[in-house]
């Protein structure tokens, strides 16, 4: 018999609608509490059998191999400074390009000269490792929850099946804007106790950010450069904050800490802690290891921006791999629309043999979809927006 997990691990209840549309609960082990125990094998439940050879198309049923081969061609790096100031035009007008060439080549690139002082992200990284510092009872007693089936609060995942293999990994997330969205409900941890206002900080930030890549990215198509930006509310649109920690597995060859996905939002700011290599994108038919230098951001196109730009831009197909002694945390931060906003991708989307034209999509039914469908093999959640 196949050895398991002991009886002493703690249990995160997962709730999911099952494919027949029944509430149901399962109970997944905390994936923390099992890396402490250092076990020498990987849970049943962790094991994983290969969803693709090419995402984007059919799936395949050969096993899983989970390799790691660096990216060829370093992922693109956008200098912001030369995009936010544009002193010099003709440098400004190359660094364009470049977004231009990542955020439809890639889907995702790193960005350094962003502007956030070191003291905001450090304080982030603090109270992270505070949080997940606590025990396990202490992390519940901290945070309450959504008392819904969104994927949000402490160790939600992605959890839709029994027998669905399970990733590596202990999460945290948590809306933070609007404002009012978590009015009544107790979902940013108490302790630390400063964990909300550093994560705020940074949140205040990383979306100043995203409003200049909303501006620039529409530049790069040459059209009003409000074109993106002017579908976002100051008051309304939504931020959504994901704490990743992936601790040392015993089988990184075995097991993923996310399983393959686009993000569902319009961009994605992530920061990743001391440890890189774990972030994995599929490009050419390859997955690719990222090599991120920790100070820089990282930013991944998300299925909206590829519907508003009506497919000129791509949703990066991207994972996070394990690593067998290495503990890795990340941050990403998940900026949208409002929620009840209609979005209208761009006029006459370029054809060519992969193309799809994009429709209209009510901001907060795309996301339904997407969660109601999610995890899937391929990139699949986008048709829900294709004509
Ligand atoms: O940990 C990472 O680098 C990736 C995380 C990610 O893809 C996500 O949270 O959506
Ligand atoms: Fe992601």
């Amino acid at each position: 018999m196949a050895m398991d997990i002991n009886n002493h691990v703690a249990f995160h209840e997962a709730k999911f609608i099952d494919q027949n549309g029944v509430l149901r609960n399962s109970s997944v082990p905390v994936v923390q509490e099992l890396a402490r125990q250092r076990l020498d094998f990987l849970p049943e439940r962790f094991i994983r059998v290969s969803p693709t050879a090419d995402p984007i198309a059919a799936p395949s049923s050969e096993l899983h191999e989970i390799s790691h081969i660096e990216v060829p061609d370093p992922l693109p790096c956008i200098d912001m400074s030369k995009i936010q100031l544009g002193d010099d035009l003709e440098d400004r007008d190359r660094e364009l390009t470049k977004l231009a060439g990542a955020a439809k080549d890639w889907g995702m690139f790193l960005i350094e000269k962003h502007g956030i002082e070191p003291k905001i992200l450090d304080e982030v990284k603090d109270v992270v490792k505070g949080f997940f510092g606590l025990s396990f009872q202490e992390k519940k007693a901290s945070v309450g929850s959504y008392l819904s089936v969104d994927n949000m609060g402490y160790g939600r995942n992605f959890v839709k099946s029994e027998d669905q293999p399970l990733d590596w990994i202990d999460r945290l997330t948590m809306k933070a804007a609007p404002r009012d969205a978590t009015q009544g409900l107790r979902v940013w941890p108490q302790n630390p106790p400063n964990f909300r206002e550093a994560v705020e900080k940074f949140v205040e930030r990383a979306r100043k950010i995203c409003d200049s890549l909303l501006h620039a990215l529409a530049e790069t198509l040459s059209v009003d450069g409000q074109i993106f930006i002017k579908q976002f509310d100051e008051e309304k649109s939504e931020v959504n904050v994901r704490v990743n920690y992936y601790p040392p597995c015993p089988r990184p060859d075995l097991a993923l800490g996310i399983t393959e996905h686009s993000d569902a939002s319009a961009l994605s700011v992530l920061v990743q802690f001391e440890a890189s290599g774990g972030l994995q994108v599929f490009k050419d038919m390859k997955w690719l290891t990222v090599q991120w230098p920790v100070d820089a951001l990282l930013i991944n196109v998300g299925d909206l921006m590829e519907i508003l730009s009506n497919g000129r831009f791509r949703s990066s197909w991207h994972r996070a791999v394990t690593q067998r002694d290495v503990e890795r945390f990340s941050v990403a931060l998940f900026y949208n629309p409002p929620s009840e906003a209609e979005i209208e991708p761009l006029k006459d989307g370029k054809s060519n043999n992969n193309h799809h034209g994009y429709k209209k999509v009510v901001v907060g039914e795309y996301l339904q979809n997407y969660y109601k469908i999610s995890p899937t093999p391929t990139k699949q959640a986008i048709k829900f927006a294709q004509i």
